[in-house]
């Protein structure tokens, strides 16, 4: 149900574009989001275009822009200056746009691609916008900045806007940004054609909010057909809380795990996973950089021994190919491990949200969420890493007891995931000889006893291990108590006992958590603790 029974060309696209779209990216026929889609952008209306993850959304709006500047009389050149501006959320999400355009734009040489996005050498994005480029894509942050500082970038002819993952651009806080924007490229005389476009797997308030800003008398685009037939399409019936689209084949479930278990539970899946199916991809999302460096580290180098392993042998535990992404990284490191892993047959990726977002990696079979990923929009765009285009795809989200209740928050938004049989998964591992029983509770688990005493001992053992576990215990437990709204009421921290925590990094006590902020908000607590008479009735260590 992904692709539409009609032909690129019957869409009005130009012949040479259609074949550079079989050609260079063996696309055959257009998906339903763009068949939908491409009639309308080359209409010249403007768009809000709202389709599940992995539909095909990038294509929707660069052919047509394509097709038109092609066909433009007098071939555009290079000192016309930007025609068409894409807004991205992240720097991955502007090379892989870029990598596409490229390929469309073989044909068409006089169009000419180009980004700009921070991170890198500032003079050099200088020269490339002063030569100029002809759709461009940008990370709002940078994009203000040359806009406000380079004399020589040229936007007059600007026609086209487009905000994909709009959500996203909003949610990293580029509202401020875009505004700024959208005033210094409002178009200089009322007859310069502009079309702006926003693309979002999700639609809330933020969303609305923008499409109020920059759209003017849209189409929607993917709204169910009575929303169509709306005569105030937009204003009136784009959802504030409606349902999120989740492709429909994928496999969404949750496992329960107590705090003090979570990390041998962890292993024991990604093995699991890894041996059932050896040739996977699966990406692995944590709250915070931290996180991902020391789990990072500990799945490249933790060695361990089972009892139907020849004695004392130790091996690596996980053996398969591992890679990281996070925003802390050094650009070059970013673009090296973001393209590694594309191109892996066989791998593990462990990120922070910046995979997140629109990223397309091709293959990706599991999505695991090991720290909750809060906003429900978030949800929908992790797990929106698999299944893409009708392909088959798992999703599993680690959540602690106290936080079952998160389950409700998305059933709110028409997500609804069943059970993992995690105990069905434990009890495949062998046993040390000592233990014969197995058991019907996770932290009681002789399997998840022994690898976490296995984890412990490691981490006592290593000094720069045990300095990036104990670092990334403090950003996880400053990053819990920064959930906010609805959310606070779930993920609480106050119903977590620290020294729990502590055991899911393999530290035997929990490290002092430096930071005046962090300091202030356990201030807080202790004094909300005193007041409801809760300090008794929990333990917490190490503060
Ligand atoms: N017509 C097509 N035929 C075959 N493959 C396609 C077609 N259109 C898109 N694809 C492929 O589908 C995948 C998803 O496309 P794309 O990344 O544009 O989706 P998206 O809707 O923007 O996803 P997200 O919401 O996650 O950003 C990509 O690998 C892309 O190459």
């Amino acid at each position: 149900d992904v692709f539409a029974s009609c032909s690129f060309s019957s869409l009005g696209l130009e012949s040479n574009l259609c074949e550079q779209l079989r050609e260079r990216l063996g696309f055959e026929v257009p998906t339903l989001v763009q068949a939908q889609a491409i009639p309308v952008i080359l209409s010249g209306r403007h768009a809000l275009v709202n389709a599940a993850t992995g539909t095909g959304k990038t294509v929707a709006y660069l052919a047509p822009i394509i097709h038109h500047l092609q066909g433009y009389e007098n071939r555009i050149q290079r000192s016309d200056g930007t025609f068409a501006l894409v807004l991205v959320p992240t720097r991955e999400l502007c090379l892989q746009v870029y990598e596409i355009l490229q390929k469309l734009l073989h044909w068409f040489h006089w169009i000419v691609p180009g980004y700009i996005m921070g991170g890198e050498n500032r003079s050099k994005e200088k020269a490339r916008l002063r030569k100029g480029i002809s759709i461009l894509i940008a990370t709002p942050g940078s994009l203000l900045d040359h806009l406000k500082n380079t004399t020589s970038f040229l936007y007059s002819n600007l026609r086209w806007i487009i905000f994909d993952e709009a959500d996203r651009i909003l949610k990293l806080g580029f509202g401020k940004n875009i505004e700024e924007i959208l005033d210094l490229l409002v178009p200089t005389h009322s007859k310069m054609q502009r079309q702006n476009l926003l693309l979002s797997t999700t639609l809330n308030e933020r969303v609305n909010h923008l499409a109020k800003m920059s759209l003017d008398n849209p189409v929607m685009i993917g709204l169910d057909e009575s929303d169509e037939d709306s005569e105030d399409k937009y204003y009136s019936k784009v959802p504030t809380v409606g349902d999120y689209k989740v492709p429909l084949q994928l496999i969404q479930r949750y496992m329960k795990v107590p705090c003090g278990s979570r990390l041998p539970v962890l292993l024991s899946i990604l093995k699991h996973l890894f041996e059932r199916e050896p040739s996977q991809k699966v990406v692995l999302f944590f709250s915070t950089c931290d996180a991902v460096d020391f789990h990072y580290s500990l799945l490249s180098e933790f060695q361990f021994s089972s009892y139907s392993q020849t004695e004392g042998v130790q091996q690596v535990f996980l053996g398969c190919k591992t890679f990281r992404l996070h925003g802390n990284m050094q650009q070059e490191d970013r673009r090296t491990s973001f393209q590694a892993f594309k191109t892996e047959k066989s791998a593990l990726l462990l990120s922070t949200d910046v995979s997140a977002r629109g990223l397309d990696f091709p293959k990706v079979r599991f999505i695991i969420q090991y720290d909750s990923p809060g906003e429900a929009t978030e949800y929908v765009h992790r797990v929106g890493r698999t299944a893409r285009l009708g392909e088959r795809g798992e999703s599993l989200v680690f959540l602690q007891p106290v936080e079952i209740d998160y389950l409700q928050d998305l059933e709110k938004h028409g997500v609804s995931l069943t059970e993992y049989p995690v105990l069905k998964v434990l009890d495949n591992f062998p046993l040390q000889k000592n233990h014969t029983k197995k058991s019907v509770f996770l932290e009681s688990h002789p399997w998840v006893l022994c690898l976490q005493k296995a984890l412990e001992a490691f981490i006592m053992s290593k000094p720069e291990m045990d300095e990036l576990s104990r670092k990334a215990f403090c950003s996880w437990v400053r990053a819990y108590t920064a959930h906010r709204g609805e959310l606070k009421r779930v993920f609480m921290i106050k119903k977590l006992h620290l020294g729990h925590v502590a055991k899911s990094f393999a530290l035997k006590q929990p490290p002092s958590l430096v930071g005046q902020s962090f300091q202030k908000q356990i201030e807080k607590r202790k004094i909300f603790e005193k007041k409801n008479g809760l300090s008794k009735k929990r333990k917490v260590a190490g503060l």
